[in-house]
């Protein structure tokens, strides 16, 4: 199978880059920086892609790459740090902004290219730097400019290629048509693979690795975990998996009754439904920095399924979660060690889940994917289309959406006004437009007059993104009556609620839970 393989410097989108190339059908590898690309590792690769980094090339420790990398002679394409890098390596020279560029930019074309074959003259991209080229390097021209900075250079005859901007991120205007052309156009890379292909690989993976033990799956009733379920369910025999799901307290209302029921149904012999809420709680109090939240989380779900398991499993046992690739990088846990922390998602970092983890006693058969892959997966093998559809909710819940220190309280409210904006989205079918919707309670009160009367109330952020991956999102633009009609009925229902705003920034910069 022809592959092209990604060198990651420690970018957010490293395996972004990977996943857009699996959906042209051709594999896509990763590896970190310092590997030594033997002929083994470079059999079938018909290019390499370099990835972006929060690192910068001047800066002392910044991540390099072997020269096995360059001696292969195989076309490179350099997105962002990759660029730099290359820039720098070939006698070139890079410099820090002082205006950075994030976001949206447009592109001139000084210079025809093969990579932007097909693509019109004055596109947006999309950029992510405070670095920029000062001086292309040897051989190198310049074949697209932003409004103020190199936006793409070239070097044909060696295959060297390197983008300022991020053609992987779906908010780049024909970024996929670019990667095609360096896939195809430039590489000629051949296609081979598949989803079905890779649920082949996936589950005759867990099979050889699980043998004859058990499987305890955590579930949430959620996209990713359901797959998980239904990859688990047929291919090992169902006696041996084991599902739990536990009420953490922070859950939105009327949860898990509604995950309840959708668990039955998806069949399973061994189910646990726990009700750990005053645990996770009473564990919470008075905790206000996030991080510290999620840490505290995450160990709580290791310890109440490893109390809860005795006497339902003896002996060793593996442990199934629905990670995502999503969930990895932002933990920092990508390939390499050069990705920075942004948060540490509950499923991945707390020290527990690293021990079973270092043991190889974890399963985790998505962390590879994007959301919507997995949702491609979760249609390929059947799951209904209301599971396959539902907005994702973070493990750590409502702890995320109720800025600083969680109590019951403030449970309560957030969740009454939760369910209304919820609701409210069905009934006015924009649910399924959105990609991830959720109302936030501030730790801060206003004062507003109701009844003629002085009011000092909560005030409540709406939060509603378009997204493909969860990587970069979009506000979601409502009609303004909607938001107006959706906001005098929170302030009407919950009377804790004096305030409502709506959360207008988009990720990058700011991420979509707000800790
Ligand atoms: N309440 C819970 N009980 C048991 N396991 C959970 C719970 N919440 C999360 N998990 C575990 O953590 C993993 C990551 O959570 P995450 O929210 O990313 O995925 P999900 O809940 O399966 O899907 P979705 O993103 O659609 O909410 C889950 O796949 C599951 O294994
Ligand atoms: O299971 C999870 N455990 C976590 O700790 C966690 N933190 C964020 N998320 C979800 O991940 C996606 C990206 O979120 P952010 O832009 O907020 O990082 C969004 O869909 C978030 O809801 C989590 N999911
Ligand atoms: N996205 C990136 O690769 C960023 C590279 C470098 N850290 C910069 O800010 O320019
Ligand atoms: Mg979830």
């Amino acid at each position: 199978m022809d592959k092209i393989l990604i060198v990651d410097f420690g970018g957010q989108t490293a395996q972004l880059i990977a996943r857009r190339i699996r959906d042209f059908g051709v594999y896509s590898d990763i590896v970190a920086p310092e590997t030594n690309l033997s002929p083994n590792i470079l059999s079938d690769v018909k290019g390499l892609i370099f990835s972006g980094s929060p690192w910068s090339v001047y800066e002392e420790g910044a991540p390099v790459v072997h020269p096995s990398a360059y001696e292969s002679g195989l076309p490179i394409l350099g997105i962002c740090y990759g660029f730099h890098r290359m820039t720098t390596d070939f006698g070139g020279s890079v410099l820090g902004l002082a205006k950075k560029e994030y976001g949206r930019a447009a592109l001139r074309f000084p210079k025809p290219s093969k990579l932007f074959d097909g693509v019109p003259e004055g596109f947006i991209s999309w950029m992510s730097h405070g670095d920029s080229i000062a001086e292309v390097a040897e051989g190198f021209q310049i074949t697209a400019r932003s409004a103020d900075h190199p936006a793409a250079a070239e070097d044909p005859e060696k295959r060297r290629y390197g983008l300022q901007f991020h053609p992987e991120v779906t908010h780049c205007e024909y970024g996929i048509k670019i990667l095609e052309n360096f896939v195809f156009g430039i590489c000629g890379a051949d296609k081979g693979w598949s989803m079905e292909g890779y649920l082949e690989e996936v589950s005759a993976s867990i099979k050889k690795r699980v043998g004859d033990h058990p499987v305890l799956l955590l579930i949430s009733g959620g996209v990713d975990s359901s797959v998980v379920a239904g990859v688990l369910l047929s291919a090992l025999d169902p006696e041996k998996v084991h599902l739990m799901y536990i009420d953490t307290g922070l859950m939105r209302k009327g949860e898990t009754e509604a995950v309840r029921k959708s668990l039955e149904a998806l069949g399973a012999t061994h189910l646990s439904i726990i009700d750990a809420g005053d645990r996770f709680l009473h564990a919470l109090e008075g905790v206000d920095d996030p991080e510290e939240k999620r840490r505290i989380i995450g160990d709580l779900f290791v310890e109440v399924q490893k109390s809860d398991i005795v006497g339902k499993i003896d002996g060793d046992y593996f442990l199934a979660q629905g990670t995502l690739y999503t969930d990895l990088i932002e933990s920092g846990k990508g390939v390499g060690k050069n990705a920075k922390v942004i948060k540490s998602h509950h499923n991945v970092r707390s020290p527990l889940i690293e021990a079973k983890r270092n043991a190889g006693m974890i399963i985790e058969p998505l962390d590879r994917l994007y959301k919507d892959e997995v949702r491609r997966l979760g249609r390929l093998i059947g799951l209904s289309e209301s599971v396959v559809g539902r907005h994702p909710f973070p493990g750590p819940g409502l702890a995320v959406r109720i800025l600083g220190a969680v109590d019951r309280e403030k449970c309560r409210i957030l969740r009454e006004a939760d369910a209304i904006f919820i609701e409210e989205l069905h009934r006015r079918k924009l649910y399924d437009e959105i990609w991830q919707a959720f109302a936030v309670l501030l730790p801060i009160k206003s004062v507003g007059v109701t009844g003629d009367a002085r009011r000092y109330g909560y005030v409540l952020a709406l939060r509603a993104i378009v997204s493909h991956d969860g990587m970069t999102a979009d506000v979601y633009p409502f009609d303004t009556k909607d938001l107006l009609e959706i906001s005098s009925l929170i302030t009407n229902s919950v009377s804790e609620i004096g305030r409502v705003v709506y959360d207008v920034s988009s990720k990058p910069p700011a991420t979509i839970e707000w800790e």
